[in-house]
């Protein structure tokens, strides 16, 4: 199989050291690609054809800028069932969810086009007679971008969307689980005309990348989706050049169901935030909270629902649950389960790895619940990345708030309850960047994406997106 290869100037290339990577598909283990592995010396490349692509890009009416990215938007559209293929192959998503998530990606593609034209500035009345106050927004400059593989289109999009509609320019260094849904992106981001050199791709050694993404002082912006633990390190490495940064990370969200929710509509809800990308979102439901008085009907109805589910091959049209992303993730569920049960868990439902038949070569684990939970156990405080839920009982609202928000995390909260004005005090009380109320998968373009606490910094989708990527400059006339 021959390597694909980065995107960096307008040109696919090789990686300066000649070294390639295998891409496995997570269901099967068969190698579905190779692509090309660079590292520090790649991105450097990739840097200085975006910092020269900067000066002319950042001058380009916001009109010109609009016109690329609805071509994208386009491109993207009618690509969706390859893309969707490609994301299926090489991290596990079922079928109709990747097909989702390109969907998603070109409307992001779409919002900016439009977004693009809306970067105001203001004038304020000044206190001297002799002096007016001008105020403009300008693009922060040459952005590197860092992102998982849990979306490995629309987190793409939501990154390079909005910052190539700022005026800044890009180098991004996708997953090294999912370059090819990235390859296939700058396939389309090359027929929809960008100048080069505008957006490069550079796949490689993370360390090695992420260095010259922190050192080099062309870059003036990282934007970052991952664990908290390499958002962290790369917040420290920004601080020696005081680089902005925007920080999606981990999360660990509570979805509370209180005595008078729609039970039905709470669980499958709940199926959505749970198992939706086999449990690894960062918006994923961590702990599950159920009014003591609903306890065992809810669980009942979930087990029930999840008898139902179909794990598969993501390939499979009618697939719901499928693998995790590969040996590491599968390894952490397992050892949050393990480490639950030497604890005292009770496992009410799966619990293993799935290793027969058609699961046998794939990362697959049974989709579990655990009850007897109790606040030592990792799956209680560290972020599982899978399908598994432990369920904890509450007493009252006052109880229930302090659990949920005594967490590091601030992502994702979820309530059930069809009390209006308890909705309203939960909403209020949440500490955390998103609350869905009756709502198990509040993501949309427009609306602002990111957490409280080691949630992240900063804030993805709609307008506020942009804000991230735009200096404030205050010009003073003297007249
Ligand atoms: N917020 C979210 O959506 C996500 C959260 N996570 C959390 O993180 C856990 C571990 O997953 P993992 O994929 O290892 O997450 P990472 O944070 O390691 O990976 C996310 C991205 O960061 C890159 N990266 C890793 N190390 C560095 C570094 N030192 N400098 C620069 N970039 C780096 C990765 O590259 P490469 O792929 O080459 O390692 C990838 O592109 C998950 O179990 C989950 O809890 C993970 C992914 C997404
Ligand atoms: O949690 C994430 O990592 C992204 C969520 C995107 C979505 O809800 O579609």
């Amino acid at each position: 199989m021959d390597a694909k290869m980065m995107f960096i100037d307008g040109q696919w290339v090789a990686a300066v050291s000649g070294e390639t990577l295998e891409v496995i598909n997570p269901a099967t283990s068969e190698q579905v690609g190779v692509v090309s592995f660079g590292d520090g010396r790649d991105a450097a490349k990739a840097i200085d054809a975006a910092h020269q692509a900067f000066r002319t890009w950042s001058k380009a009416t916001a009109r010109e800028r609009s016109k690329y990215l609805y071509n994208l938007y386009e491109l993207v559209r009618q690509d969706r069932d390859n893309l969707a293929g490609i994301i299926s192959a090489e991290m596990g998503k079922p079928l109709r969810e990747a097909k989702g998530e390109v969907l998603g990606a070109a409307d992001n593609f779409m919002w900016y086009a439009e977004e693009a034209k809306r970067v105001y500035g203001e004038t304020i009345p000044s206190s001297l007679p002799n002096k007016r106050i001008m105020v403009i927004h300008q693009p922060v400059g040459v952005v590197a971008a860092i992102t998982p593989w849990n979306f490995p289109v629309n987190m793409v999009a939501r990154k390079i969307a909005p910052a190539l509609a700022a005026g800044c320019t890009v180098v991004l260094k996708p997953a090294e689980s999912t370059p090819l849904s990235a390859i296939r992106l700058f396939e389309l981001i090359e027929q929809a005309g960008f100048p080069k050199g505008v957006v490069n791709l550079v796949i490689g050694h993370p360390e090695s990348v992420g260095q010259e993404f922190m050192e080099n002082t062309k870059v003036r912006k990282i934007a970052f989706t991952g664990s908290t633990r390499v958002g962290k390190l790369l917040m420290e490495g920004a601080a020696k050049h005081v680089k902005r940064v925007s920080m999606e990370l981990g999360g660990h969200a509570p979805f509370i169901i209180f005595d008078d929710a729609n039970l039905d509509a709470a669980v499958e809800g709940l199926f959505e935030s749970k198992y939706r990308t086999s449990g690894q979102m960062c918006i994923c439901t961590n702990r599950l909270y159920v009014h003591e008085s609903v306890l065992d009907s809810c669980t009942e109805k979930l087990v029930e629902r999840l008898k139902r589910s179909k794990i598969g091959d993501g390939r499979n049209k009618d697939t719901e649950i499928g693998p995790l992303v590969n040996e590491k993730g599968l390894s952490k569920v397992l050892d949050h389960i393990q480490d639950a049960k030497d604890k005292g868990g009770y496992i009410v439902y799966g619990g293993n790895r799935l290793t027969e038949g058609e699961y046998a070569n794939g990362f697959y684990v049974e989709p579990t619940v655990i009850v007897n939970i109790t606040n030592e156990m990792k799956i209680y405080n560290e972020e599982t990345f899978g399908p598994v839920v432990p369920i904890i009982p509450f007493k009252d609202e006052d109880e229930v708030i302090e659990l949920a928000n005594d967490s590091n995390y601030g992502l994702a909260a979820y309530v059930y309850t069809q009390n209006n004005s308890r909705c309203f005090r939960m909403a209020e009380s949440l500490e955390y960047g998103i609350v869905g109320i009756n709502d198990g998968a509040p993501t949309q373009t427009q609306a602002p994406f990111g957490g409280f606490k080691e949630s992240g910094i900063g804030r993805e989708g709609g307008y506020y997106a942009m804000e991230g990527f735009l200096e404030t400059k205050f010009v003073s006339f003297g007249v």
